[in-house]
């Protein structure tokens, strides 16, 4: 018998973990009562299975690892993030934080593909792929990321973990007794070591060498290059090393929609309007769409801009353009952001050289020649479309020792049956619609967060809770909603950014379980980074940032929003506005709050100079919220503040200090 760490059940019975698989998109956990290892492996069935939806929570732990800033998240965006809710550390860490009895006696933690091949094998082992792709492994820096998991308190997860990691195409083992009877297959069949889908897609393609790109195109499309040497960056995903041949390294983008944006429009028009009538149509269009631009963000963006709240769009409508237009202002969009993500490679130092693209989008030739022109580059189709199966079927014969490698067997398997040249001259046609299609996001994305926002248009008011009691803040807050405030502001001081200590997250929290109010909590601190996840789970609606306090504003603000909060930057009075304006022109940031007073303390006089940043921020940025903070008052410094563009006003002197907050509310409101 092999002792497991255990525990009882409610009805005392004694309960093993045996493992906790880590799904795609889930986690599991098994256990069982019997724990005798066998040669088969483990001896005995799984008597139960919880899982847990990635939306449920997940969020909150992948944007905590996001801002540890340990150097093994160099392969998430160059370190500027995010993490994927669906990748190993930020579950393990949820499983740690909400289900810690069962985290601490699982005796393994691994991908639902390590459990699959345990159980068909009795090997316990990991791939390559899954590990460098999605665990932070690297093995030319040590293997797992032991300092990763150190600064998330998660060491244990080193002898959770497997122990042997696989080269793809590596035999785990042969099929047991059991698994052969179940599955009607020989005992002792080999059974191969495989990967994540695409990437195995790339090996389909053929894709091993360096320069070379796959995409995978379906309702999104995936882009994954060979790189000869490792390479990070913003707004790209990977390097990772190793993970489809020793010494070689996969740069990653992606866009959430693609094809499912052309299969949305055909469904729009009924069933009688073909793919085929569509593409004539759009044939007979001139490239660039006679000014028509569409935007293919339909549910928001992976790569390079990573904002889920963008959306999609059509700009430059008139009365000529035809449903042939749309079709093809729709399929040149998916190609321009397939541009781009190369481009943003390039600017990480990868320079792709040959796409070899699989998937639905081959169907189209307009779609295809579409994409070489656009991307200036030649698209090479395969014989067999099915990448992902061809993938496999590769690994497999290699490990049946049919070839010496997946080199030699991609040469005899893989067969290009189309090259699907650009025509120079229409990529410097595409140059000038490439252009608009990359002012499209900047342009709107403060539209599309502020749409989260319908209250931004009048004007809001945030009394300052630093003017209440403190003895008794239930009963501010509750005075301060009857006054007719939709917000309530929170002065967080650490003594160390502004001269004054006042409260934190656990106090936000008690507020939280007395108050509907919108909580925006102003984080007036030093390394506000380390905040975020305390007040995510605090409940705060809204967690605003000095940028100077900040390591990585642009960081802190995805993870801010990424926790579920509204993102607000600060300017001190002597702040200028281009602290914040590289974030508020990538669309990060909600609300600007313009401080009319020094952080730290109410009851200061109104500094007019501000105004003018006020008047600037707004000119620039119609739609966002902006706050004027401190010294706000009915008789004037409030008609000041909306007249340079404020839309929330932050006050607390002349609302706490009144006998009538619901006058000054209304009055602040009408100045
Ligand atoms: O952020 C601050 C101070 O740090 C402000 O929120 C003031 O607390 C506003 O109060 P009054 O100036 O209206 O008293």
């Amino acid at each position: 018998m092999v002792p497991l760490a255990s525990r009882s059940n409610e009805d005392g019975r004694r309960m093993v973990v045996r493992m906790v698989v880590v799904d795609g998109m889930w986690l599991s956990r098994t256990t069982g009562d019997a724990t005798e290892r066998t040669d088969e492996g483990w001896r005995g069935e799984s008597s139960s299975a919880w899982t847990v939806g990635v939306s449920v929570g997940i969020t909150v732990q992948a944007a905590e690892v996001a801002a540890c800033g340990d150097d093994a998240l160099r392969v998430n965006s160059g370190g500027a993030g995010p993490v994927s809710a669906e990748w190993m550390v930020p579950k393990s860490l949820w499983l740690k934080r909400n289900e810690p009895e069962v985290y601490a006696a699982a005796h393994f933690i691994c991908e639902y593909q390590d459990y699959m091949n345990f159980h068909l094998t009795g090997r316990m082992c990991a791939s390559i792929n899954n590990v460098s792709v999605r665990w932070h492994y690297s093995a030319e820096r040590g293997g797992y990321p032991a300092s990763l998991l150190d600064k998330l308190g998660l060491g244990a997860l080193l002898h959770k973990w497997p122990k042997e990691v696989l080269p793809l195409g590596a035999r785990v083992g042969g099929l047991t007794e059991a698994a052969a009877r179940h599955l009607g297959l020989p005992t002792g069949l080999p059974v191969a070591q495989g990967g994540a889908d695409a990437f195995i897609g790339m090996i389909g393609l053929g894709v091993l060498q360096p320069g070379e790109l796959a995409l995978l195109t379906g309702s999104s499309h995936l882009h994954l290059g060979v790189s000869r040497e490792a390479m990070h960056g913003k707004g790209m995903f990977g390097s990772y090393a190793d993970c489809l041949l020793p010494g070689t390294h996969v740069v990653e983008g992606g866009q959430t929609s693609t094809g499912s944006v052309i299969s949305w429009y055909k469904r729009m028009l009924g069933e009688e309007v073909t793919y085929d009538i569509l593409n004539a149509e759009a044939e007979a269009v001139p490239p660039g769409c006679e000014g028509l631009a569409a935007l293919d963000h339909f549910q928001g963006n992976r790569t390079p801009h990573t904002d889920a709240a963008s959306r999609g769009a059509l700009v430059g409508l008139t009365l000529k353009h035809t449903r042939g237009h749309i079709f093809r202002a729709l399929i040149e969009a998916v190609c321009f952001g397939t541009a781009l993500i190369l481009d943003t490679m390039r600017s990480a130092g990868y320079n792709p050289k040959a796409i070899v693209i699989a998937g639905g989008a081959t169907r189209s030739p307009l779609w295809l020649q579409v994409h070489a022109d656009v991307c200036g580059l030649p698209l090479r189709r395969t014989r067999v479309a099915d990448a992902c199966s061809l993938g496999s079927a590769i690994l497999a014969a290699v490990c049946a020792g049919s070839f010496a490698d997946v080199s030699t067997a991609v040469q005899s398997m893989v067969h290009v049956s189309e090259v699907v040249e650009p025509n120079p001259r229409m990529t410097v046609t595409y140059a000038a619609p490439y252009l608009a299609y990359k002012n499209l996001y900047p342009a709107l994305s403060p539209l599309f967060h502020a749409s989260n926002n319908p209250a931004a248009a009048s004007t809001l008011i945030a009394p300052s809770i630093l003017a209440g009691d403190f003895s008794n803040l239930e009963g501010e807050a509750t005075r301060m909603a009857e006054a007719g405030a939709e917000w309530l502001h929170v002065d967080i001081c650490d003594g160390q950014f502004c001269g004054n200590l006042t409260i934190g997250a656990p106090v936000v929290k008690s507020l939280r379980s007395k108050t509907r109010l919108f909580l925006d909590c102003h984080l007036a601190v030093m390394h506000p980074e380390s905040q975020v996840q305390q007040f995510a789970q605090a409940g705060a609606d809204q967690l605003t940032f000095h940028p100077e306090a900040a390591k990585d504003s642009e960081a802190l603000a995805v993870a801010i929003r990424t926790a579920g909060m509204k993102v607000g930057v600060a300017l001190q009075p002597g702040s200028p506005t281009s602290v914040a304006l590289p974030l508020l022109q990538k669309g990060l940031v909600d609300t600007v709050n313009v401080m009319a007073v020094e952080p730290g303390f109410g009851g200061q006089p109104f500094q007019e100079h501000v105004l003018e940043k006020v008047r600037e921020l707004r000119d620039l940025f119609p739609s966002i919220n902006i706050q004027v903070d401190g010294g706000v008052n009915p008789n004037r410094t409030a008609k000041l503040a909306k007249d340079a563009g404020a839309n929330i006003l932050i006050a607390g002197t002349s609302i706490f200090g009144s006998e009538d907050p619901k006058r000054v509310v209304s009055a602040l409101k009408q100045a």
